[in-house]
């Protein structure tokens, strides 16, 4: 695995790759890789001929200067995890390289970005756009994988490849969790001891919620309810519970059709995201 900082060192490989006929594909990731990632590289693998992950802690999309300052920067680590993968390039571009001196331009989406963490994240949405962007441009892929776990940003991806013309088709790879349910996250690594023992509680909560909900269960009722559980389990803040429909992320008021159910919610001063699927039954 060749591990490429310049974007003309990036472009000769691929230019190379093209002339052999062969495709592309991009696990975009800001490190410190864990198995999510990797289930990322492995559905990667079995549909290109060459794989590129790409590492960038991209300043742009972090609100908070202090999130920011603690994500976690792990690149010999992460280069050792993806070493039995046989991954072509290990992409780390160098800052300049996504955003050179004078650099003017943002890419926003509208509507799905407009709520959920788009809502609770000013400008978060503006800065995954604007690098997923530049990302799916300099690897030249011809399919780029995402997780559900980001399931709004998933959509919000989908929907700037779609407007723009890019010829890179966007791949949707379901949550890999812990053994307990928590959905694996890099930031559950900030987690203190005791909140990583309650953190799974999150996930049981949005199913058995999800559950009520696909039954027809009253939404405000089974929202509150679930509210109340995450707030006794220790959780200080619930930034989001809403039911939404899948996959255009629009508020539902009941579970009429498919739908999904997504949370952000704040334990031990880590922000945890999670979604699960709703499916209205009979
Ligand atoms: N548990 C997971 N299952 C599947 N995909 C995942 C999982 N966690 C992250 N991903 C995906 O990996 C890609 C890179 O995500 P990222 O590097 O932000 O990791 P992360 O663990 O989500 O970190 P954090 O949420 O703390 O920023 C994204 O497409 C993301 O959706
Ligand atoms: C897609 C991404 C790599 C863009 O920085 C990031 O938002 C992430 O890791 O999910
Ligand atoms: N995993 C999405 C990137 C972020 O939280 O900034």
């Amino acid at each position: 695995m060749k591990i490429v900082r310049q974007k003309s060192d990036l472009r000769d490989l691929t230019h190379t790759w093209r002339r052999a006929g062969e495709t592309i594909g991009v696990v975009p990731t800001m490190g410190a890789l864990h198995a999510g990632h990797l289930s990322l590289v492995e559905a990667a693998k079995s549909r290109t001929d060459r794989v590129i992950v790409t590492l960038f802690v991209n300043p742009r999309q972090f609100n908070n200067p202090e999130d920011l300052a603690k994500y976690p920067r792990t690149e010999d680590s992460d280069a050792e995890k993806l070493a039995p993968f046989d991954v072509d390039v290990l992409y780390v571009p160098d800052p300049d390289q996504i955003y050179p001196d004078g650099f003017a331009t943002t890419i926003s989406v509208a509507g799905v970005t407009e709520g959920l963490c788009g809502a609770t994240r000013p400008g978060h949405f503006d800065g995954v756009a604007t690098v997923v962007t530049k990302l799916l441009l300099q690897t030249d892929a011809d399919l780029a994988f995402f997780g559900e776990k980001d399931f709004q940003q998933l959509q919000v991806v989908r929907r700037l490849a779609a407007d723009l013309d890019l010829k890179t088709r966007i791949v949707g790879c379901p949550t890999v969790r812990e053994e307990d349910g928590l959905a694996m996250s890099s930031r559950n690594l900030r987690l203190g001891p005791d909140a990583r023992d309650s953190a799974p509680v999150l996930h049981d909560i949005l199913q058995s919620a999800a559950e009520a909900l696909s039954r027809g269960a009253p939404t405000t009722d089974v929202l509150d309810d679930a509210r109340s559980r995450l707030v006794a389990a220790g959780f200080t803040d619930v930034d989001y519970l809403d039911l939404c429909s899948d996959p255009d992320l629009t508020p539902m008021s009941a579970a009429t059709g498919p739908g999904r159910l997504l949370l952000a919610a704040w334990l031990d001063g880590v922000r945890l995201i999670d979604n699960v699927a709703v499916q209205p039954t009979g």
